[in-house]
Formats: C-alpha cells, sequence, structure tokens
C-alpha cells in the first residue's frame, strides 16, 4: 500500500528526508525541480516555443526558478519568469535561487501589489506561485492573477500543484483555482487529484520521485492509501494441485427480474470466471431459459412471487443480494430473510442498497463484515446528500466503522472503507468501462472472491483492483472506447493468471 499524505504529512517526510537522508532543503529542491523538468524535456520538445514560468515567493516558487534555470540550460531559449512578489516574505530556497537565476540572461520581471494583468503571449505557462503551503481560498492579489490567467486558455503546467488546489480537505465549488492541462506533482499524487471534485482544474497528472523517504511515508499512519498491484499480489493465492469444486466456495446470488434479468446473468457470469468452486443464481422462472443460454455453469433456484424456495441458506459460502432485483415489497421480504436467517458477511448492490436506503433499520441488521457497493447515487441515498466527495469520504470512513462493514464506493478511483477506518483507493479501471452492467461484473467479484475464502477486507480491495485491472487490459493496449461488461468478466482468468 502507499499511503497518501495530507500537507502536513508531506512537510513531515519533507522535513525527515532532509534531517535524515541527509541532504540540505536547496538540494532537495534542486532534485525535485530536476524530477520535474526531465519529464517536461520528454514531452514538451520543441525549445523555440515560448515559456512563462509564474513563482510565488515560498518554495513552490523556488521550484519554478530553479525549473527556469534548469529549461535554459536544457536549451530553451524563450523562457520568461514572473515573480509574484505580493508579500515581503520570502523563503530562504527561494531567495538562493533567485540569486541562481539572476546570473542568466533569463528575463524576470516582477509583479508587484495590484500588478495581476501581466501582458502574456507565451505558448506554456509554468505555475509555480503556490504549492502545498497553500493555507487559505485565494483572495487579492493571488485570485485576481489566477482569474486571468484562467482567462487565458494557455497550456499551463503546474509544478506539484495547481495554484488555489488543496492537497487534501475540502474543495469548495466557489474557489479560485488554476486550471492545468498537466500538473507534474512531487512523489505521490495528492489525495484530492483522486476525487472528481479534481476535474474541472486537473486534466492530467503525473507523479515524479523525488527520493523523500519512503519507509517514513510507509511508517505514517495515513488513512488514505492506495492499493498497489503488490498488495493483491500477496492476497491471491494460486489454486491448489489437489483442490476441487468444493474448494472454492458456492456463491448464491440472489438476483434480477423480467426486466432486468441482464444484471443477474452478469452477476453470476462474473462469479463463475473470478473463480467461485459453484454459483447459483436464484432468479425469477421468466429467466431460467436467458440464464441456461448464458452461462451454462450457473445453477439456478427459480423463484415465484419473489418467495425463497425452502432452503437451507447456511450451505451457502456467501450470498450477494440485489443486482436487476427490484424494490417490491416482495424484494424486500427476500432480503429481509438474508439479513435475519444468515449470519455471514454477504454482498449488497444495485437494488439491494435501494431497499436499504427505504428502510434504513435494515443497516443495522447486516451481518458483520458485510460488503456494499454503492455508485455515488446509491450511497447518497442511504446515507443523505453530499456537496462533494471529500465530504462522502468522511461518511463512508464513519459509517464503514459504525455499522462494522465494507463500504466499496464507487469512482473512477472506486474507495473502500474498512470497519478499521481505512480508506483504500484503487487506481485501476477507465472511462471505457462506463456502461451499465459494470457494477453487476464488480458485485459477482467480490462475491466469488468471498466464497473462496478471502476476507471481506481482501475481497473487496483485490476484487475492485482485478475488475478494474481486466477492464485496462482490455481497452488500453486495443484503445478500445467501450468495454463491456460481459467481455471483463470472460476476461478475469486471464487477468487473475498474471498476478499468482
Ligand atoms: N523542502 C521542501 O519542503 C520541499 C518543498 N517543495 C516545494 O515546496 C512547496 C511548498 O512550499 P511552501 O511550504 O513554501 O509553500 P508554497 O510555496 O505553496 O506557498 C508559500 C507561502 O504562501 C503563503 N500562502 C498560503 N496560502 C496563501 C494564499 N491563499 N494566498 C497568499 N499566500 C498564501 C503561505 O505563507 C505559504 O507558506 C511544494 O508544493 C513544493 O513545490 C519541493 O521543492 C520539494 C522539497
Ligand atoms: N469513467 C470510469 N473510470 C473508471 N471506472 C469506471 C468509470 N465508469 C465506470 N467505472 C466502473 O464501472 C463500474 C460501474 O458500476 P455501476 O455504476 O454500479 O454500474 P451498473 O449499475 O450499471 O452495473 C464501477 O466499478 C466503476 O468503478
Ligand atoms: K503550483
Amino acid at each position: 500500500m502507499l499511503p497518501l499524505l495530507t500537507a502536513p504529512q508531506i512537510r513531515e517526510a519533507d522535513a525527515y528526508t532532509i534531517a535524515h537522508e541527509p541532504i540540505s532543503s536547496i538540494d532537495l529542491m534542486e532534485r525535485a525541480s530536476k524530477a520535474f523538468v526531465s519529464w517536461f524535456v520528454n514531452h514538451y520538445q520543441d525549445k523555440q516555443e515560448t515559456i512563462s514560468v509564474y513563482c510565488g515567493t515560498g518554495n513552490n516558487g523556488g521550484d519554478g526558478l530553479a525549473i527556469a534555470r534548469l529549461l535554459f540550460e536544457h536549451d530553451y531559449i524563450n523562457i520568461e519568469v514572473k515573480v509574484a512578489r505580493y508579500s515581503d516574505k520570502s523563503t530562504t530556497d527561494f531567495d538562493a535561487n533567485f540569486a541562481r537565476l539572476k546570473e542568466l540572461s533569463i528575463s524576470i520581471h516582477e509583479l508587484d501589489d495590484g500588478d495581476t494583468q501581466p501582458a502574456e503571449d507565451a505558448d506554456i505557462i509554468i505555475d509555480a506561485l503556490l504549492g502545498s503551503g497553500l493555507n487559505k481560498p485565494l483572495e487579492g492579489n493571488f485570485k485576481s492573477l489566477v482569474e486571468y490567467l484562467n482567462s487565458l486558455q494557455k497550456n499551463v503546467v503546474a509544478v506539484d500543484l495547481p495554484t488555489g488546489f488543496y492537497t487534501d480537505g475540502e474543495l469548495e465549488e466557489t474557489a479560485t483555482i488554476l486550471k492545468a492541462d498537466l500538473v507534474i506533482t512531487f512523489q505521490q499524487p495528492k489525495i484530492n487529484f483522486l476525487l472528481p471534485e479534481s476535474a474541472p482544474y486537473i486534466d492530467c497528472w503525473e507523479a515524479v520521485n523525488i527520493g523523500l523517504d519512503e519507509g517514513f511515508i510507509r511508517s505514517l499512519q495515513s488513512p488514505y492509501q492506495m492499493v498497489e498491484e503488490k498488495d493483491v499480489r500477496a492476497i491471491l493465492k494460486p489454486r491448489a494441485k489437489f483442490s476441487h469444486k468444493g474448494t472454492y466456495g458456492h456463491a448464491l446470488i440472489i438476483a434480477g427480474q423480467a426486466k432486468t434479468m441482464g444484471a443477474a446473468l452478469l452477476c453470476s457470469s462474473a462469479c463463475v470466471y473470478a473463480g467461485a468452486g459453484l454459483t447459483t443464481a436464484c432468479v425469477p422462472e421468466s429467466g431460467l431459459t436467458a440464464l441456461n443460454s448464458y452461462q451454462a455453469e450457473v445453477m439456478a433456484i427459480v423463484r415465484n412471487d419473489y418467495a425463497l424456495p425452502d432452503l437451507e441458506l447456511s450451505k451457502f459460502t456467501t450470498i450477494a443480494i440485489g443486482p436487476g432485483l427490484g424494490t417490491s415489497d416482495d424484494a424486500l421480504a427476500l432480503l429481509q430473510r438474508v439479513l435475519n436467517d444468515y449470519g455471514k458477511p454477504i454482498v449488497i448492490d444495485a437494488d439491494g442498497l435501494n431497499l436499504l436506503a427505504a428502510n434504513p433499520k435494515l443497516l443495522e441488521q447486516l451481518p458483520a463484515g458485510s460488503i456494499i457497493t454503492p455508485h455515488l447515487k446509491e450511497f447518497d441515498r442511504l446515507f443523505g446528500e453530499h456537496k462533494n466527495w471529500w465530504k462522502r469520504l468522511q461518511t463512508a470512513q464513519l459509517k464503514a466503522g459504525e455499522l462494522g462493514i465494507y463500504i466499496v464506493l464507487k469512482n473512477s478511483y472506486t474507495i473502500t472503507a474498512t470497519p478499521q477506518g481505512t480508506l483504500y483507493f484503487n487506481y485501476t479501471s477507465n472511462a471505457a468501462m462506463a456502461t451499465g452492467g459494470m457494477g453487476d461484473v464488480l458485485t459477482g467479484i467480490i462475491t466469488a472472491m468471498l466464497a473462496q475464502n478471502y476476507t471481506p477486507e481482501q475481497a473487496s480491495i483485490a476484487g475492485v483492483y482485478l475488475h478494474g485491472k481486466a477492464g485496462d487490459e482490455l481497452a488500453l493496449p486495443n484503445r478500445l472506447n467501450v468495454v463491456l461488461p460481459g467481455q471483463v468478466a470472460a476476461y478475469l482468468p486471464a487477468t487473475m493468471a498474471k498476478m499468482l
């Protein structure tokens, strides 16, 4: 896991590295600036382009000055530096880099109080005004300057963070923030890059290693963790030679109604492909032929009027309920029966979640360690409207703890909140996967993982990762615009094999 750091923790990691590597802070700044420039020169190869580097007078500005010098040394000849000297304060490393820059023939233009609309004809703007030191929303000179720069609609490359953007915490909708085409950020992505509210300000980001102390970063107790491939490799166990179908559990999937049988088919198919030993789907009679022809491996329990046949729920290793189920009284009765009679962790998705939202008392009856997989709307139906994703994250953390469950909050970076208060961010998956039924496949995968005796935490982390990874392996190399949920399900065995 890669701990994602808050702004104060980033400062701690900087300070620790400076003290223990040891390295002077100006040399760390130089290393960061070099990392920025290495990335930049590979992607902006036209050395004639005019570049305007906007610098504040803190360490982000210090980086900007060093970057301007290093680009000049790389033969970028049309560089101008604009220093926003809106206060008398400047950091020591800014001052040192300012002195170094003055020795070169780079034009430096100072912006004083009120000077917020400088003439600008550069092709590229490098934003080194403010970085992780931001401690209040932009106002006054900085606000006017950023509004002006936004109005120019130039190609903006931000150093570490776009000016006005918070590393963590709430991004107010009304805040003034510089819009960046690209952010080259130091060491690791900032937590807010992974939330949808960053979309208006950040087109694309790239994290460059600046050699902060990894051991120290990993020792910080951050509740925000990025799941890495090696974590999933450590979870997945190869299938044993003398195993049989009984080794890999028996999943029951209660899903589907006449209009939405596809959800039941996709979910149970994904459960089969993700390795459950046996999968039984509980579907209405009208869906039986479809089930048998879509996925012959899935067994069926036919239900009439939503009454579960008289069978032992306890014989199933796990149960998923919800995809395409509908929200009728009969569907509610089915959910209630599962909650009353089955004590082991279950997976609830889609209409199962809508039923919980309409009957919130049922939330308290969820077996400990159960997994719910809401998308944004289902989440807000369950736990109330949220103004932004930062707030949604805090609620997910709180509710997972209160209810003793795992909340898989689906998103382009899906977040799993655990009962212990950790928030696991997943980076696999892509926009080609934004098609109806994709969530049903995820539910099938997580259910299969539970059936195979992975813990709910392992099932959520690995299930979400594999779902996205299969989608990436299908869509990205083939440049597919869309991948279908059924394709993702069928591709899972190949993706999983590569992870063992
Ligand atoms: N040794 C280090 O700590 C390193 C720092 N680095 C750079 O340093 C940056 C952080 O530098 P600083 O902590 O100096 O902070 P910034 O350069 O982000 O900001 C400078 C100062 O501006 C003031 N400020 C904050 N919010 C403001 C607002 N809304 N309006 C006006 N002024 C405001 C604060 O007093 C702040 O300290 C990082 O983003 C990164 O670019 C890198 O050089 C890597 C090493
Ligand atoms: N733009 C995207 N980028 C990455 N992943 C996506 C994107 N759009 C959808 N997904 C993934 O696809 C799934 C969609 O789930 P959901 O909205 O429940 O679909 P459905 O209800 O139609 O089955 C989630 O796992 C989500 O993470
Ligand atoms: K910046």
